[in-house]
């Protein structure tokens, strides 16, 4: 499937799904439709029986031992962003590595965990493909039980190499073949897209199997939501602080209409919000990360998130740029994020093309 088109697919409304489709029928299916090949379907069911055992882990909570830091006390494990790890990021990232390396789907994995990208082992066969995936997102709120996920992405490994290394991994958001998150809260849901639109899977605890419970889901373009650290406007750039005022304006304003804020500092739940009922959320450049080039990682969280949002109709941004044709410069590269409802997204994005353009 060369670069995607700009396109979503046609969108249907969100179709009411027929009783129990599980993820594995889903998937037979894509594959005799030749939507998919049975190692790509055979590296999503690899994923979300890792997400499985993730969500039981993080179910646990203070009885599994699995809050707090990582580490020893008075020394936390850093990972490669700087930040102090949680056990759980790190027992996230053990669960799915150990469950990746021995399938055969794989030329090589990168995490958001790790500093570089990691070797399937010799004694392993490989495959065609590169996971890359940020185990446990959200970690700020996982000892104060709010939703967190996994999100992860996959992609072609460049033919003629066996043994992937970073640069292999350093492909435009347009190349993903696939895409998905879990989110681990009051429900665990998988939502997939493979290029044929965004579905939504909820896991059967009793059953044990992610079974379907909305097929294309499908983001109204217009919204009244909206979703940024508000704590950070001090630090933001001349056009976020204008489309943000605009924002607050309410129908008095020159937006005409009364906006609601929503933060829960996840962005996997913020973004599963908005897929569900549109909005648009947003980590812009700012003062603080301004060296780093923003604070979400474009391999880990914007692409694949932004794979999944076009295909539910929705637009994906830096501001300035269609965040899927970003050309990554390195596997932890970060970006400004502009993400949701399609006219919301591009309303963000024309405040910062007028800014740009007063200042040329
Ligand atoms: O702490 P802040 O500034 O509200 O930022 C929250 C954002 O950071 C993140 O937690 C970053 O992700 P990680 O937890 O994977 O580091 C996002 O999920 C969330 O949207």
């Amino acid at each position: 499937m060369a670069a995607l088109a700009a396109t979503a697919p046609a969108m249907s409304a969100t179709s009411p799904v027929p009783s129990s489709i599980s993820l594995t029928r889903y998937l037979i299916e894509e594959q005799r439709a030749g939507r998919i090949n049975p190692d790509l379907r055979l590296l999503i069911e690899v994923v979300a029986r890792a997400c499985k055992t993730i969500s039981i882990a993080v179910g646990k909570g203070a009885l599994g031992g699995v809050l707090g830091e990582a580490g020893t006390p008075g020394e936390a494990s850093m990972n490669i962003q700087g930040e102090a790890q949680k056990k759980l990021d790190v027992l996230s990232n053990e669960i799915l590595l150990e469950a990746n390396a021995w399938g055969g789907h794989l030329a090589g994995l990168a995490s958001e965990e790790m500093d570089t990208s990691h070797p399937i082992p010799d004694v392993y066969p490989r495959g065609n493909y590169l996971l890359l995936f940020d185990p446990l997102d959200g970690s700020s709120n996982i000892d104060v039980n709010i939703s967190v996920g996994t999100i992860f992405s996959v992609l072609r490994c460049p033919d003629g190499v066996t043994q992937a290394a970073d640069k292999d991994f350093l492909q435009a958001g347009t190349e993903q073949v696939c895409a998905g998150y879990t989110t681990y809260g009051p429900s665990t849901m998988l939502v997939l897209t493979i290029g044929n639109g965004t579905h939504a899977f909820t896991l059967d605890r009793e059953v044990g199997s992610f079974v379907m419970t909305t097929r294309n889901m499908t983001i109204p373009e217009e919204t009244k939501e909206f979703a940024v650290n508000m704590s950070n406007q001090r630090h933001w750039q001349p056009p976020m602080q204008a489309y943000v005022a605009d924002l607050l304006s309410g129908k008095e304003g020159p937006r005409g209409k009364d906006f609601n804020m929503r933060w829960v500092a996840s962005m996997v739940a913020d973004v599963h919000r908005i897929l569900t009922r549109g909005g648009i959320f947003s980590y812009p450049l700012d003062a603080k990360c301004a060296d780093k080039g923003g604070k979400l990682r474009l391999m880990y969280e914007a692409n694949p998130m932004s794979f999944l949002v076009e295909q539910a109709g929705g637009a994906a941004s830096t501001g300035r740029q269609r965040m899927l044709e970003v050309q990554p410069t390195g596997l932890h590269m970060r970006v400004p994020v502009f993400i949701g409802s399609k006219q919301e997204v591009e309303t963000a994005v024309r405040y910062h093309r007028e800014h740009d353009a007063e200042q040329a």
